[in-house]
């Protein structure tokens, strides 16, 4: 009887906090579309039929001049694009901003198999095939004018104050590096229409007629999921390019000029080595191959699970974490005191792990916000993952020399080591080595889908022994176009734990191609479905935003890099926890160095990162800052833009315009001022945004129960049909 009253009480009580609720208005997010597999994630039966067709076999040099007029060289279907997206007077107004939307596009059509550019994740890793931007005029003088790519002072091209230098904009001589990827289905069509494309974020309202460039309606607006063999493949032709920034640009990123040639003696060195004849890879101790299972229906073509993208935020390569420093860097941004970093050589730039066990051995470790300590350094995933080091030095010019004592690592003379590819085999060799042994049915049992990703499918399942039930991400891994980043997210998955990551527990590979991750399920589903379709009071932004920030903290105390922060990889649980994921575009960043591989999400990308710059730890702040803003709006800013336009906009405003600024209290409004600087030598760590005014008036993780409960309650009735 006690107990009737209490569950009625309890219900009553639940009742009235949902009634608190505050659904969001029309004005809720547009529904985005993507190419791929992203199915309703309720949608239990949905599969993918849709493939992305090979692109590119052809390279084509584009070079694009501009004459302080208009640009010259395009191909006529980017052109088009250009013409259809950005005005003659922005383009007119702004032409490094325009270049640089041309770069990020260019790059994007390097990627084999990639999502539209909406919401999806990118990497871009490869330097090879680039636009080649030849400015000529007054942009080329602009260009050379300004030295400081940081600096805060105002361009004359910029429109606002807080819009990023020229000079922070693509240079010519950043042409001769690798670009940024942008949205090769952006090309207009030269055949039949795409297929229907499903939606990426099933949460999101019905939108308002939206814009053709939201849309992605084929022939209509011009985008499309299929590349155009015309446009298809643009490539850097580097000596140009490089004999052009040679005699006009500054160095790049915030590197003094002689450090910048050494750094371009050490990329050059790794080049050199890169073209080595590569050396056998030793093979480890063979495992005994686990009795497996018939081949899962969903594994059997790629399609099943999705197509493959370079985009899969399951991804980041072997080669892209600590793979990458700037040692000639000497940045360290201005909240690194409270911050152990480890210090930086060549071997533990081979991997962030190596890393992390050099920074345990280290006494000095002082980082404040790490209530859980990486997980055991001794596992045998962690010895792998110290093989892997070994091996790729190994094989990348036989540094290692096996001592009585163990392994010593010889200091490469190529710091580059992301030249050296590894080859689906080495990847898989490598996977095996980390990945549990034995047949993950004998331990789990597979209940429904919940959801499906670019790169696999995430199922509910339950353990056989504790009946706990856990989230299981399966994926085609012989299908998957970067594989090595596959085993980068496992491998920081169980090396970094914390409360507020997303819990890994197993893995498993099942005949070299069904790749399973196993993870806690957060049953409250991602954060996008929640800020869609509800607005969250200002208590309760700060609660996710603090929860995101331990999380952050935690990896940055640990140099690393998360790179894809956005409501969709933070998931929530039932009782409020808020916990991030998608680690597989984490890097490594040593203090005082920075990167240049473009990854991320378009819309929550840092402006440094788009213009393809050196970065550090501070781009997760600015997507921070956008996610924040995605909690108050509903969406990023310049979401409703085709995202050739984003990307011009971020590039030319570099701040973006706080539409609800009056609305908001003084303590939101500087903590986004904080976040959203373009400078990121300016722009607040972790530390300060924890202890930032804003963040204290956090409510209580349980105040985010009724809109989780709300989001999911309308969800199921929406997979029901009952709309
Ligand atoms: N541990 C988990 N618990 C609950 N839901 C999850 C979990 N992991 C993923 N999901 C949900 O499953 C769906 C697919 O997740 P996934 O991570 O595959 O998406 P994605 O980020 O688009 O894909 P990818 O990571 O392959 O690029 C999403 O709706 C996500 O919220």
């Amino acid at each position: 009887m006690k107990d009737a009253k209490k569950s009625l009480i309890a219900g009553e009580k639940e009742k009235r906090d949902k009634s608190k609720v505050r659904v969001r208005g029309i004005l809720g997010r547009f529904r985005l579309f993507s190419p791929n597999v992203e199915k309703p994630s309720d949608d239990s039966s949905a599969t993918s039929s849709f493939e992305i067709s090979a692109p590119y076999n052809t390279v084509h040099r584009v070079h694009v001049g501009y004459d302080g007029q208009k640009f010259s060289g395009l191909p006529q279907p980017w052109m088009d694009i250009l013409l259809r997206d950005i005005s003659e007077a922005d383009q007119k107004r702004n032409p490094t901003a325009v270049v640089t939307a041309l770069k990020f596009y260019a790059a994007s059509l390097k990627q084999q198999e990639e999502k539209f550019l909406t919401t999806n994740s990118i990497f871009n890793n490869s330097d090879e095939e680039e636009i080649d931007v030849q400015l000529t005029g007054e942009v080329l003088q602009r260009l050379t004018m300004t030295e400081d790519p940081c600096s805060s002072s105002s361009s004359s091209l910029s429109r606002r104050g807080d819009a990023p230098s020229a000079s922070s904009l693509p240079s010519p001589s950043s042409s001769s590096n690798s670009l940024s990827p942008t949205d090769r289905h952006d090309l207009p069509p030269i055949s039949s229409p795409a297929p229907p494309l499903p939606p990426k974020r099933t949460s999101e309202r019905a939108p308002p007629p939206p814009p053709p460039a939201r849309t992605y309606k084929p022939s209509s607006n011009g985008y499309h999921p299929h590349p155009q063999p015309s446009a298809s493949s643009s490539s850097i032709d580097s000596q140009v390019a490089a004999a052009t920034a040679a005699a006009a640009a500054p160095p790049t990123g915030d590197t003094p000029v002689a450090a910048a040639a050494e750094n371009g003696f050490a990329a050059a060195a790794a080049e050199e080595e890169a073209q080595q004849p590569k050396k056998v890879v030793p093979t480890p101790a063979p495992r005994v191959p686990p009795k497996v299972p018939p081949k899962p229906a969903h594994l059997k073509s790629s399609a099943g699970l999705g197509s493959p993208s370079i985009t899969s935020s399951l991804s980041t390569s072997l080669n892209s974490i600590g793979h990458e420093n700037d040692r000639s860097s000497s940045s360290r941004g201005d909240c690194s005191s409270g911050l152990h970093f480890s210090s930086s050589n060549a071997s533990s730039d081979a991997d962030p792990l190596a890393s992390f066990n050099k920074e345990n051995e280290s006494s000095n470790n002082n980082v404040a916000a790490a209530p859980l300590v990486p997980a055991t350094t001794t596992t045998p995933a962690a010895t792998a993952v110290q093989n892997k080091v070994h091996n790729n030095n190994n094989g990348g010019g036989g540094l290692l020399h096996h001592g009585e004592d163990g392994p010593v690592r010889v200091r490469s003379n190529a710091t580059k080591i992301e030249k050296l590819k590894m080859t689906d085999e080495e990847v898989i060799t490598e996977l095996r080595r980390i990945v549990n042994p034995g047949n993950p049915l004998e331990h789990y049992e597979v209940k429904k889908q919940i959801g499906v990703g670019a790169s696999g499918t995430v199922f509910i399942a339950r353990r056989n022994d504790t009946k706990e039930v856990v989230a299981v991400k399966r994926m085609a891994f012989k299908s998957q176009p970067k594989k090595e980043m596959l085993v980068t997210e496992i491998k920081v998955m169980q090396q970094y734990k914390h409360p507020n990551l997303v819990n890994y527990l197993d893995s498993y590979l099942v005949e070299a191609d069904d790749l399973w991750v196993v993870m806690d399920y957060l049953e409250g589903g991602n954060l996008t479905d929640v800020v869609v379709k509800t607005e969250l009071d200002e208590g309760q932004i700060a609660a996710v935003l603090k929860e995101c920030l331990k999380a952050l903290h935690f990896l940055h105390s640990h140099s690393i890099v998360h790179r894809d922060i956005k409501s969709d990889n933070v998931l929530l649980g039932m009782n409020g926890a808020v916990k991030l994921t998608d680690m597989g575009f984490c890097a490594q960043i040593q203090p005082g160095s920075k990167r240049d591989t473009v990854v991320g999400t378009p819309y929550w990308m840092s402006p440094e990162i788009l213009s393809k710059k050196k970065y550090n730890y501070k781009v997760d702040i600015w997507s921070l800052g956008i996610m924040a803003l995605e909690m108050i709006d509903g969406e990023p800013p310049y979401m409703r833009e085709t995202p050739m336009k984003a990307i011009f906009l971020i590039a030319q405003n570099g701040k973006p315009e706080i539409q609800r600024r009056n609305e908001l209290s003084p303590e939101l409004v500087d903590f986004l001022d904080r976040c959203l600087v373009v400078d990121p030598e300016s722009r607040a760590c972790t530390e300060e945004l924890l202890a930032h005014p804003f963040i204290s008036t956090a409510k209580p993780l349980t105040s985010l129960v009724p809109y989780i409960k709300a989001v999911k309650e309308l969800k199921e009735k929406e997979a029901r049909g009952g709309k």
